[in-house]
């Protein structure tokens, strides 16, 4: 028996007894790169994610509304960082990882290429797409590499407090005027699909999740989870008093389960290529602040270099 089968086996032996990997452990040349793809594009979802949401710093209705959405968006920037250190521990570059974020070679979330047109869709957004974001991530507290598992554990915490804030925000508007109302559900009907987008393709189309559900860096699949915050969405646009824009929307109880309408998959193939309605301005942002912030990461290094030499 060779090295290599011994470090296989421990690899193997760990997944089956639903242990985790750690840094230190031999891993599979597969498990390795769907482990940093997975996670850099959660990273980077996150960072972009502040996008659309910042939108509305400057323009929030009240000190306190402001307040919240700051230490929201701030909540974000930590959860990418969080994240990419998570990627360093598989031997991912930080700034390889940048690089390959702003020439579009990696992915991040469909759903960051939408545009905030109101101020509802920061409700929204907490409510729909933190809850969706939430809905995919509990199961991923128990993924098997140890490093992300563990981030998801805090992460989850702030995105359920994101979450509340975010359906608090809507019920305050839906007590509120006519006009407030039909701002949330006019909210409502632009997030919802795209909502949905965010668990990825459907089962039958998606590549990596057998290997990633035998590998136990997913517990659920694309279309399990999809199917959960359809469930758990349903009775709380009710006691918000919103509507889905889905006709087929309508409980099932053979099934034990909501039947939902057809996602409209080209639509998300198109947002994945680049040709949604804000993916080119996303990346721009992200571009200029990191052109911008060069003499930054220039700074941070003369200093080390200085403190090391000392
Ligand atoms: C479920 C899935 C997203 C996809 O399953 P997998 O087994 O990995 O892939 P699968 O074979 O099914 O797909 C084939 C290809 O399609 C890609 N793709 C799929 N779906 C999408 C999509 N929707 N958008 C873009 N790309 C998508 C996929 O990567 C793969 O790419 P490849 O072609 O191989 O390069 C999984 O990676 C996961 O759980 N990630 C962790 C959670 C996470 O990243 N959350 C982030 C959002 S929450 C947040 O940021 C919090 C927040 C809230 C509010 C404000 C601010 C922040």
């Amino acid at each position: 028996m060779t090295a290599t089968v011994s470090l296989e086996e421990h690899f193997e032996h760990t997944i089956e007894r639903d242990q985790r990997i750690e840094p230190r452990d031999w891993v599979p040349e597969g498990y390795r790169k769907t482990m940093i793809r997975q996670i850099a594009q959660h990273a980077h979802s996150e960072i972009i994610g502040m996008q659309p949401e910042g939108n509305w710093i400057t323009r929030a209705p009240s000190l306190r509304r402001k307040a919240i959405l700051l230490a929201k968006v701030q909540d974000e920037a930590g959860h990418g960082l969080y994240l990419y250190s998570a990627a360093a521990t598989l031997g991912a570059d930080r700034a390889d990882l940048t690089d390959k974020l702003i020439t579009g070679r990696q992915k991040y979330s469909s759903i960051f290429n939408y545009p905030t047109l109101t101020f509802a869709d920061v409700g929204v957004i907490g409510w729909l797409v933190d809850g969706a974001a939430i809905c995919n991530q509990v199961p991923l507290c128990r993924s098997s590499y140890g490093p992300y598992a563990r981030a998801m554990i805090r992460i989850c915490k702030e995105e359920s407090f994101h979450q509340r804030q975010g359906y608090e925000l809507l019920m305050t508007m839906m007590r509120g005027t006519d006009q407030q109302r039909e701002m949330v559900q006019e909210s409502v009907n632009r997030w919802w699909w795209p909502s949905l987008m965010m668990f990825g393709p459907p089962d039958a189309d998606s590549p990596n999740t057998a290997q990633s559900m035998a590998w136990k860096i997913k517990r659920h699949t694309n279309d399990e989870l999809r199917q959960r915050f359809v469930d758990m969405s349903v009775p709380q646009a009710e006691a918000l008093g919103v509507t889905f824009p889905d006709p087929e929307l309508k409980w099932n109880a053979e099934r034990g389960h909501y039947d939902f309408g057809a996602v409209d998959w080209d639509e998300f193939k198109n947002v994945l290529k680049g040709n949604g309605p804000c993916n080119a301005q996303r990346i721009a942002h992200r571009r200029r602040a990191h052109e911008e912030g060069a003499w930054v990461r220039e700074a941070a290094v003369a200093h080390a270099a200085k403190k090391e030499h000392k």
